[in-house]
């Protein structure tokens, strides 16, 4: 039997890491910002439906407050999802670093391709989710979804004293900027490896696996993809929710 009458190999099997241990300072004061309600259903759980919305996605770890992972299980247990995922709890760490490396600890051998997903993004869409994974199965170590920027950016000295007037430095050319989203996509050996050997502290995963020197590209992000970070914020989350309600006729 020749090469090309051989079946194709299954694609290899995905995980969706959620890192959900943050205090959510920047929200004000309240629940951690995870459990926090849009619409009466906590952001964790509207982020795990998100990313288990995607067929390709079958084990989802979420890494939860230090002191909540029983409460996260319960949260898991009492809302519908799909019952193709199976879902792990585990508790995380003092940075969103040390909570993901958690989490990739608790993955299971087989799976070979991993997404990282932040339970502050709870409404990113799934053809987002799925254009990260298609990216990764075609070979790119690393894949971010990202949106060109609609502000001009300025890079500063920073203030000593917070609101202290700040001089400019330079003005990057924005054509060549993105604003990174997630979930960011993973082949699991290079995110892992990145884990162990990047110490200094970064603002997310894919950045880790650059400073390995492995090609990282990106995908069409999504503007519903967007972070919920301040209180505003969920205004818009709870806005875009609505609008999705209507268009869904009900
Ligand atoms: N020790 C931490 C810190 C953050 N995260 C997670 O990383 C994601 C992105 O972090 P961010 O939006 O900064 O959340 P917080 O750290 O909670 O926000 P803040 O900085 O305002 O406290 C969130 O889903 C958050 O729960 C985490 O798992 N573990
Ligand atoms: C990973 C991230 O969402 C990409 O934009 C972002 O860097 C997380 O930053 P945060 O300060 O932990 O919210």
């Amino acid at each position: 039997m020749s090469d090309d009458s051989l079946p194709a190999p299954p694609p290899a099997r995905t995980a969706a890491v959620i890192p959900a241990a943050g205090r959510g300072v920047r929200l004000g004061p309240g629940a951690p910002k995870a459990l926090r309600t849009l619409n009466g259903t906590p952001m964790l759980i509207h982020a795990v439906r998100a990313l288990a919305a995607s067929r390709a996605v079958s084990l989802v770890v979420v890494v939860a407050p230090p002191d909540g992972a029983a409460e996260v299980k319960s949260l898991l247990d009492a809302h519908a999802l799909p019952e193709r995922t199976d879902f792990v709890v585990v508790p995380g760490g003092g940075t969103r670093q040390e909570s993901v490396r958690l989490g990739l600890e608790a993955l299971p051998p087989e799976y070979r391709i991993v997404l990282v997903h932040d339970a502050a993004r709870p409404l990113v869409p799934v053809d987002t989710v799925d254009a990260v994974i298609e990216a990764v199965r075609e070979g790119a170590p690393a894949v971010v979804p990202a949106l060109p920027l609609a502000d001009t950016v300025k890079e500063v000295e920073p203030a000593g004293t917070p609101g202290d007037p700040e001089p400019v430095l330079s003005t990057p050319s924005r054509a060549r900027l993105r604003a990174v989203q997630t979930p960011q996509g993973f082949d699991r050996e290079a995110l892992v490896r990145a884990h162990a050997s990047v110490t200094g502290e970064v603002t997310d995963d894919a950045s880790m696996v650059e400073q390995l020197g492995e090609r990282v590209v990106v995908v069409p992000g999504h503007e519903e993809a967007f972070k919920v970070t301040r209180p505003l914020d969920l205004v818009l989350a709870e806005a875009v929710l609505a609008r999705r309600r209507l268009n869904d006729g009900f």
